[in-house]
């Protein structure tokens, strides 16, 4: 058996022109592990998740899903790989309907026969099959994003920022639903700048400060560093 993680960053960089966005970021995410990706904003984390997912292509170092590099990879073999996100904006298809949108998700890495039934149940979204999605509320188009990604039956799954805008009993079922999905053996690394709710469904964050990994343990300890504080403060 591979002792390789699911997913290894190893000194990832990238930079937009003259500006470095990502300086030598390394870390690992375990299958069924949640990790959650705070900092300041500007700090790096939705552009980590974009070369994570080959949204925007690493310009230094590597990353390896379950020990082969895919770094170059566009985005679209990352998803048949396993590798799928969420949208801070989400961006459904939104003249078709919700059920058409998970399908087109599902059809496109080849999972024809997933249960969509089941996807929609979980997301909360089985009411709303037949709407367009267009028609829904901000918060459903969130968790219509997260059904698409699970119809692409996903080994790890990349979050960013689905608690904004929740209110606390939101909060409380979105929490319930990852750890349901990390029980599953679904990996997720999850930006969020909703401590409480990063609270609620892991222990393990990396801290990121203007494209620098400043800290990875548990979130009380990283309120606790001083190179944290006072890269919030800062912020
Ligand atoms: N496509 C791009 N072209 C140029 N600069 C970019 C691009 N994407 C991001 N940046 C810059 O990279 C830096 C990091 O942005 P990023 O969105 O990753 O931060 P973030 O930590 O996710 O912030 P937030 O919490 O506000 O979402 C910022 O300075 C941002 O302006």
């Amino acid at each position: 058996m591979s002792s390789e993680p699911l997913l290894r960053l190893d000194a990832v960089g990238k930079r937009f022109g003259g500006l470095t966005v990502l300086d030598k970021v390394s870390f690992t995410v375990a299958a069924g592990e949640i990790v959650g990706l705070v900092g300041p904003n500007g700090s790096g984390k939705t552009t980590t998740i974009n070369v994570i997912s080959g949204v925007h292509r690493a310009d230094a170092g590597r990353i390896l899903l379950n020990g082969t590099p895919v770094q170059t990879r566009p985005g679209f073999r990352l998803a048949r790989m396993g590798i799928n996100r969420t949208f801070q904006v989400p961006k459904p298809f939104r003249s078709m309907t919700v059920r058409e949108n998970i399908e087109v998700s599902a059809h496109f890495c080849g999972h024809d026969q997933v249960d969509i039934a089941a996807i929609l149940a979980e997301t909360d979204l089985a009411a709303h099959a037949g709407q367009a999605a267009g028609s829904l509320t901000v918060n459903q188009q969130k968790m219509l994003d997260l059904a698409r990604a699970l119809a692409t039956g996903p080994q790890i799954l990349l979050i960013d920022e689905i608690g904004a805008g929740l209110n606390p009993q939101e909060l409380a079922v979105v929490a319930i639903l990852l750890q349901r999905l990390a029980a599953r053996g679904i990996a997720m690394i999850v930006v969020e700048h909703l401590l409480d709710f990063l609270n609620r469904i892991t222990e393990r964050v990396i801290v990121l400060g203007a494209g620098r990994m400043l800290f990875e343990g548990t979130l009380r300890a990283a309120s606790q560093d001083p190179e944290v504080v006072a890269a919030f403060i800062g912020g």
